[in-house]
C-alpha cells in the first residue's frame, strides 16, 4: 500500500471540515506488521478507513496492490475490498447470534450466497471458528449468544474473525481497548504471530504504547493527523513518545479509560467487505 501526500476527512466529518489526515505520505510492504500509535483523535480510524478503501482521500494519492482503489470500476472495487478486513474497536455484532456464526461470518468474502445463507444454520467450518477462539483464549464461548460477551470478548469475537477470513490485509482499531493489560498483552502477541504465519499484512492502531513497542516490528507516530514518526519498534525513544503525546501524557502513561465507558465511535462503515 501507498499513500502519497493524502489528506482525508473523518467518517461523520461535513464536507467543509478539516481534514483528519494531512499530508501523509507512507509505504506498508506486503507482509508487514505495523502499529499505529497517537493520542485520541490524530485520525488513526480516520487512516485505517482510508488504508480499507472505504473512505476516499480529499486529496492525495492511494494505492493498494498496486491499484488506485477509487479509480476502478465498482466490480473491481469491491473485489479488493474481499482482500482485506476491517475490525473495528467495537465489532456490531448482531445481538442473538452464536459466536461461532459471528466469526465465520469472516469467511463470506470466500463462500457463495447460497454456502453464506446455510452456515447461518449449520455453521460450515465449526473446527477453524473454535480454533481462531481459542488462539484468543475464547474456546469455551463457541456456542454462546454475542449478546452474553463483555466487550473485551466481544473485541477478541472480532479477531478471531480475521483469523479465519481470506482476507490478506487485516486492520486493526484498537482491538485491546476493553482488555486487561495481562490479556492486552497476549492478544496482541497472538494478533502479530498469527499475521506473520499466514504472511499476512496487519496494521493496527493502539493506544497501549508498551505492546505496539513489545510486538509490532514497525510503529508509525500519529499526531494531528500528520506521521510524526515512522520506525522501527526499537527506534522509538522515549523522546519521541513525549513528543507525540505531549498534553497528552496521561494517554501515555496508560491512563486511557476503558472503551466501555468512553463515547461510543461512529458506526463502522465497513466490517467484512465482499
Ligand atoms: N464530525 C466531525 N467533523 C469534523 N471533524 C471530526 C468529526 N468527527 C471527528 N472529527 C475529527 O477527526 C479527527 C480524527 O478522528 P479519528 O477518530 O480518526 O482519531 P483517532 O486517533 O482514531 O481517535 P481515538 O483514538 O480517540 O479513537 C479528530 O481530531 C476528530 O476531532
Amino acid at each position: 500500500m501507498s499513500l502519497q501526500d493524502l489528506y482525508a476527512r473523518h467518517a461523520t466529518a461535513g464536507r467543509t471540515a478539516a481534514d483528519a489526515l494531512a499530508s501523509l505520505t507512507l509505504d506498508i510492504a506486503a507482509g508487514e506488521q505495523v502499529a499505529v500509535i497517537g493520542p485520541s483523535g490524530a485520525g488513526k480510524t480516520t487512516l485505517l478507513e482510508v488504508l480499507a478503501c472505504a473512505r476516499p482521500p480529499s486529496q492525495g494519492r492511494i494505492a493498494v496492490d498496486g491499484a488506485a482503489p477509487w479509480a476502478l470500476p465498482r466490480r473491481a472495487l469491491r473485489a479488493l475490498r474481499g482482500r482485506l478486513i476491517l475490525v473495528p474497536q467495537v465489532p456490531p455484532l448482531p445481538p442473538r447470534q452464536r459466536v461461532v456464526t459471528a466469526v465465520l461470518a469472516g469467511r463470506l468474502p470466500a463462500w457463495s450466497l447460497w454456502k453464506a445463507l446455510r452456515s447461518l444454520v449449520y455453521p460450515a467450518d465449526i473446527p477453524a471458528a473454535d480454533a481462531a477462539l481459542q488462539a484468543f483464549e475464547l474456546g469455551d464461548k463457541l456456542f454462546e449468544r454475542v449478546d452474553r460477551l463483555s466487550g473485551g470478548e466481544r473485541q477478541r469475537v472480532g479477531l478471531a474473525r480475521a483469523l479465519v477470513s481470506p482476507a490478506g490485509l487485516w486492520l486493526v482499531d484498537e482491538p485491546l481497548s476493553a482488555l486487561d493489560p495481562a490479556r492486552a498483552r497476549r492478544a496482541a502477541a497472538t494478533l502479530v504471530r498469527e499475521a506473520g504465519a499466514r504472511g499476512v499484512t496487519l496494521v493496527a492502531t493502539l493506544h497501549q504504547v508498551d505492546a505496539a513497542l513489545a510486538h509490532f516490528p514497525r510503529v508509525l507516530g500519529l499526531r494531528d493527523g500528520r506521521l510524526l514518526f515512522d520506525r522501527p519498534a526499537a527506534e522509538v525513544t522515549p523522546e519521541l513518545l513525549e513528543r507525540l503525546y505531549a498534553q497528552h501524557e496521561d494517554e501515555l502513561h496508560g491512563a486511557a479509560p476503558p472503551a466501555d465507558d468512553r463515547p461510543q465511535p461512529a458506526p463502522p462503515v465497513v466490517m467484512q467487505c465482499r
